[in-house]
């Protein structure tokens, strides 16, 4: 059973539609997140979700019971906002996290053994005393998770936190997110525009976009099988390469194989998509190629070279992450492709250099132009 469900959510500013028939479900104990461009409807949605907006139509249930009506304060739901964290600048630290309790009239003792137990927890025992006011960012950051971490409540949601943290520090406070989290024991809510992010936290992820849930899955279902060419862009970095064209089939020695005649080449489909293809009879295609697919042959032995489909490209630059470079090639006229190459030392890769690549053709994607959905993927046939 699900601890949280937003079921068919629908809201209107004005004649401006923020969310449209939004469904999800976390289970308990789940990390779930939310992760959109800006103006796709997050904060809308947990304004729902939190009682501070209402929804013109949908229900939002937790622990079993519609809580659509309630008054937010009644609906046992804590959130981390955004810097400054909601956090009282006029009050101390230890009141700051005493603040959600002592509405709740617990006696004092009561109030102070839990604060001093997530202080120790989350390290900020020492600043029990001090002024919101003259606390670094991180230490802010930190007496915001010991609020939520220190109410019992059924639901907790984190609003982009990471928004205005140095990268040094990112790893830190996700790794005290997770912490605070799990010591808690309920589903969470972590809501994100950064897809790395959310892979990071979450193990299921709904992508939002225009006010619609795109697409709910783990982070590989979201990398290799995108709902639609909004999802394929999105969430991945570099974003996943896509190839317009046509469909042509022809018979070969294993039987009819389709190809997509693109601008510059033609690419082979994977032979399991061949029945799917001649059932539907699409128009046009594009074909989408996930970055890592595309590798140079050189360092493949003749068999598993075989697999792949060969290109002759040329660099034309080139960017370095922590263990990957991206590569821009170009293959014929105009068309540009990112590959991702790891074992790869970028001294050895200069602008206008040839290179043979090779595109793996069991993990290409396949979308229908004009809706942008997904019609065949990897493994699976989903038509
Ligand atoms: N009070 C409001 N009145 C009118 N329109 C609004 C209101 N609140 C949000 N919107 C509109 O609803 C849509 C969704 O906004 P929302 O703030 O939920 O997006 P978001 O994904 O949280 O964006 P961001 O990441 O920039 O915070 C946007 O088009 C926004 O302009």
């Amino acid at each position: 059973m699900y601890t949280l469900e937003v079921s068919g959510v629908t809201k209107y500013f004005g004649k401006a539609c923020a969310l449209d028939n939004v469904n999800f479900q976390v289970s308990d104990s789940e990390l779930f997140a939310l992760v959109g461009p800006s103006g796709s409807g997050k904060t809308t949605i947990l304004r729902i979700i939190c009682g501070l907006e209402t929804a013109d139509s949908g229900k939002v249930i937790l622990d079993g019971r519609n809580i659509s009506k309630l008054e937010p304060g009644a609906r046992n739901i804590s959130m981390m906002f955004q810097s400054p964290y909601g956090l009282l600048p006029f009050l101390n630290v230890f009141d700051n996290i005493a603040f959600g309790l002592k509405t709740r009239r617990l006696d004092s003792s009561g109030i102070e053994m839990r604060v001093v137990g997530v202080a120790h927890t989350l390290g900020i025992y020492h600043l029990l005393q001090r002024k919101i006011a003259h606390l670094s960012g991180g230490e802010q950051q930190r007496v915001a998770l010991a609020r939520l971490l220190v109410r019992e409540t059924a639901l907790s949601i984190f609003d982009e936190p990471l928004s205005h943290i140095d990268a040094h520090q990112r790893q830190h406070t996700l790794r005290e997110i997770l912490l605070v989290h799990r010591m808690k024991h309920r589903p969470s809510i972590y809501v994100t525009h950064d897809h790395v992010e959310a892979f990071a936290v979450a193990s299921r992820i709904a992508v939002l976009a225009n006010g619609r849930v795109q697409q709910i899955g783990t982070r590989d279902e979201l990398l290799h099988t995108p709902a639609n060419l909004f999802v394929a862009q999105f969430m991945s970095t570099p974003p996943m390469n896509l190839v317009y064209g046509y469909l042509q089939g022809a018979y070969t020695q294993e039987g009819m194989r389709f190809r997509v005649l693109s601008r510059d080449f033609s690419l082979p489909l994977p032979m399991a998509w061949t029945q799917f293809i001649q059932r539907n009879n699409w128009p046009e295609v594009v074909v989408g190629v996930r970055p890592e697919a595309i590798v140079p042959l050189g360092g493949l032995d003749a068999v598993a070279a075989k697999s792949y489909f060969r290109l002759y490209a040329e660099i034309v630059g080139h960017e370095g992450h922590e263990k990957s470079i991206t590569v821009r090639l170009k293959v014929g006229i105009a068309t540009e492709l990112n590959a991702l190459m790891y074992d790869m030392l970028p001294e050895n890769l200069r602008t206008g250099q040839r290179m043979v690549v090779g595109i793996d053709i069991a993990r290409l994607c396949l979308f229908d132009p004009r809706d942008g959905r997904l019609l065949l993927g990897p493994q699976t046939a989903v038509v």
